[in-house]
């Protein structure tokens, strides 16, 4: 089995219990229940379950690249937007990630095989990945007649509720849109089931002629153009003293080909006299005229993967990640909105077991971002990888919620969906030029439970007070290295001094948002840090260096896909518990690359100067063998004084913190300037759809503000 599939397959397993169960999750390294998905039950079990057999058309780069160019339209790219509306390609989640799993029943194992025949392997498919989620997505199934068996502990009260009147509906035969029967005429369905078969056809048709055209090519795994062009032969690599001639791209990805393939058995097909490192010369150089690279992150691209893999992540770059958007469970329900776009035209899927909530959009008669749904807040458009921070994080009903980084409010809005708009959501964003489109978000959405602040998140304690948070998410401003596929010109411009740049900011963000958490709260203490890079100073780095400084641990994220992060790269030596951390990359998981970790805060205040803490993190003697570039990071060490302790400087800043001269890039997107008068921030208080309040506040009332808030929460 490849790589490929055995990782993603790991997302298969039983998570139906996990809106109770995450406590316990966070608590202790999960045992199989605290995957993504719910374990196949009978019939399912004959189909091949987990995160990529679930829908595997968009989860190879090669097919999603080709479904992305289907729906691709100036109105379906998220990217083409700037405006609040389309801000949610920025990466927003989900909400029902902690609810949603909702079992998988029994029922279905009562749909009849006879069905599963008619319709094929990819109907069936199909089938098992609406049936996973909300048992109101039978609707789209024909003949599904569930029956029961819901798990109890798998959904919050009221899905369960809600389910279980469907099902009786379902049962009943009463349900609008139920069939009740495998063998229903044509007549007898409705007119959106009459649509969503049609489309079920197209496109079983076409994944079918997909797979006999990908039989033909004889391409393998990943059908990248290098592996359908490798024509096997013996390669003369071209010497100082060969003429270059005209650029020839076809040649130059020949060469690509081949070299990749002699580096590949060197020993057998090396020519004499010439070193590896010779082949990765001339590798690189051809690398960096076909695809575009820099050096730089040719260099660390091929320092992290294999040659192949490394040509697969680039191939992989060259196409777009699927459309997908986030069902806002706090208007809708993913069924609902599902037959509502069908109606419309749209051919979308669940988009895997790991999320209730999801969709990929295959193709569109309309402009995705600009339906009546999308306009009344139903979904969020935003990228899948989106979805994984705030389902680590995990919020709670009733918690004090912290998003750092918040423009434009994907991720905002997905944590006030699973906190049923419950507690209190801070979403702070540095870029006053962004701040609109938080605002936009929230209000389309229906957030009730949010407040919008205007810092610099190194200044959110002395703001919002140290220990005063139940959970914070970081999705740091980082170098964007994971979405080339969004913003090609990353794979150009980007230099080893901006990703120490990044990484800096990253160190003193990450400090801040320990220092919000109160290690002592009762449903929480965690904080998750993410980035859209792929870079290991940006990440693991990152959080080594935050395990050192102040009392947290390393703590499973609960996202049973992705590869575990880096504990050895290069000359760095992370602490051992960062394989629990997340990686995600365009080449294996299909998603925009992407780091996510999850944190638990074991005591308030800082370590001591040593670094060193009795939780088993990295000692001062770990630190040796860290590179070069880490010797900047010790320049911040003034910033590493928890916000309760540091003095105030002038303009709201802590005593001795730096700042880097300009703002990284974050999700490819290059960051506005940074903005002169933080501590004149404001307070969007999103109050009600169509009536946010915006506030303009000194740094003292708006500190009184949110007391006033919390003090009334904690009244009740
Ligand atoms: C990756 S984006 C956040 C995306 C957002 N979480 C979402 O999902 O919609 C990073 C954001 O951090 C903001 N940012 C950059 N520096 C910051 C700082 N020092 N404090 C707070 N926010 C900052 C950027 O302006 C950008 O909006």
């Amino acid at each position: 089995m490849r790589k490929k599939d055995k990782e993603t397959e790991l997302a298969a397993g039983n998570h139906s219990q996990r809106k109770t169960s995450v406590r316990n999750q966070e608590e202790k390294r999960p045992a199989p229940a605290a995957q993504l998905a719910k374990t196949p039950t009978s019939k399912k079990a004959k189909a091949t379950p987990g995160f990529t057999d679930s829908n595997k058309r968009w989860l190879t780069p090669k097919v999603s690249k080709e479904a992305a160019e289907e729906a691709k339209s100036d109105d379906l790219d998220p990217e083409d937007s700037d405006s609040g509306l389309l801000d949610d390609e920025f990466g927003n989640d989900e909400s029902d990630g902690a609810h949603e799993e909702e079992e998988e029943s029994s029922e279905e194992e009562e749909e009849s095989s006879e069905e599963e025949e008619a319709d094929g392997d990819v109907a069936s498919l199909k089938e098992e990945l609406w049936s996973d989620e909300d048992e109101s997505d039978q609707i789209f199934k024909k003949g599904s007649g569930r029956a029961g068996g819901k798990e109890p502990a798998s959904a919050s009260d009221e899905e369960e509720e809600e389910d279980s009147e469907e099902e009786d509906s379902e049962e009943d035969g009463e349900g609008p849109g139920v069939m009740d029967s495998d063998d229903e005429s044509d007549d007898e369905m409705l007119d959106i089931e009459k649509k969503a078969q049609r489309l079920d056809e197209d496109r079983a048709r076409r994944e079918l002629e997909a797979e006999a055209e990908g039989r033909e090519m004889g391409a393998g795994d990943m059908q990248t153009n290098i592996q359908q062009e490798f024509e096997p032969g013996h390669f003369i690599l071209p010497g100082a003293d060969d003429e270059a001639g005209p650029l020839d791209l076809s040649a130059v990805l020949r060469r690509i080909k081949e070299v990749a393939r002699v580096l590949d058995k060197f020993q057998d097909l090396r020519e004499d006299g010439r070193s590896r490192s010779d082949y990765m010369e001339q590798l690189k150089k051809d690398l960096e005229e076909y695809y575009g690279y820099n050096r730089f992150m040719l260099e660390t691209l091929l320092g992290m993967f294999s040659v192949a893999e490394a040509l697969e992540l680039i191939e992989a770059n060259e196409g777009k990640r699927p459309i997908t958007l986030r069902t806002n469970t706090l208007k809708t329900r993913r069924r609902e909105l599902a037959a509502a776009l069908i109606n419309r035209g749209v051919n979308l899927d669940p988009i895997g077991k790991w999320s209730k909530v999801g969709l990929v959009v295959y193709e569109s008669n309309v402009p995705v971002g600009a339906t009546p749904e999308y306009m009344a807040g139903h979904y969020m458009l935003q990228g899948a990888s989106s979805f994984l921070p705030v389902m680590a994080l995990a919020p709670q009903e009733g918690e004090q919620v912290l998003d750092m980084a918040a423009a434009p409010g994907g991720k905002t809005t997905y944590i006030a969906s699973l906190m049923r708009n419950s507690g209190i959501v801070f979403a702070n964003e540095v870029n006053p030029l962004r701040l609109k489109s938080i605002q936009g978000n929230l209000q389309r959405m229906g957030v009730t439970n949010a407040i919008v602040s205007n810092y610099d998140g190194r200044d959110l304690p002395k703001m919002l007070g140290t220990n005063s948070m139940d959970r914070a998410l970081l999705d740091a401003p980082c170098s964007g290295t994971g979405v080339v596929s969004k913003d090609p010109t990353v794979k150009a411009n980007k230099s080893q001094a901006e990703i120490w740049k990044c990484a800096h900011l990253q160190k003193q963000l990450l400090l801040a948002a320990i220092d919000l958490v109160d290690a002592g709260s009762k449903t929480g203490g965690y904080i998750v840090y993410s980035t859209c890079s792929i870079m290991v100073e940006e990440n693991e780095n990152v959080v080594n260096y935050a395990l050192r400084k102040r009392h947290v641990k390393v703590v499973s994220s609960g996202l049973d896909f992705g590869r575990p992060g880096y504990i050895r790269y290069r000359e760095f030596r992370f602490h051992p518990s960062l394989t629990e951390s997340r990686r995600f990359y365009p080449h294996v998981h299909n998603l925009d690359g992407f780091f996510v970790c999850k944190l638990k805060k074991m005591a308030n205040g800082p370590k001591d100067s040593r670094g060193e803490g009795e939780d088993g993190e990295a000692s001062e003697s770990e630190e040796e063998g860290v590179p070069a570039g880490e010797e900047e990071e010790e320049a911040i060490d003034a910033d590493e004084k928890p916000a309760s302790s540091a003095a105030p400087a002038k303009g709201g800043r802590q005593a001795g913190a730096k700042r880097p001269a300009a703002e990284p890039a974050e999700d490819g997107a290059a960051a506005g300037p940074v903005p002169k008068k933080r501590r004149e921030s404001r307070i969007l208080k999103a109050a009600k759809p169509g009536k946010v309040a915006v506030q303009k506040q000194s740094a003292g009332k708006q500190a009184g503000a949110v007391k006033k808030i919390k003090k009334q929460r904690a009244e009740g």
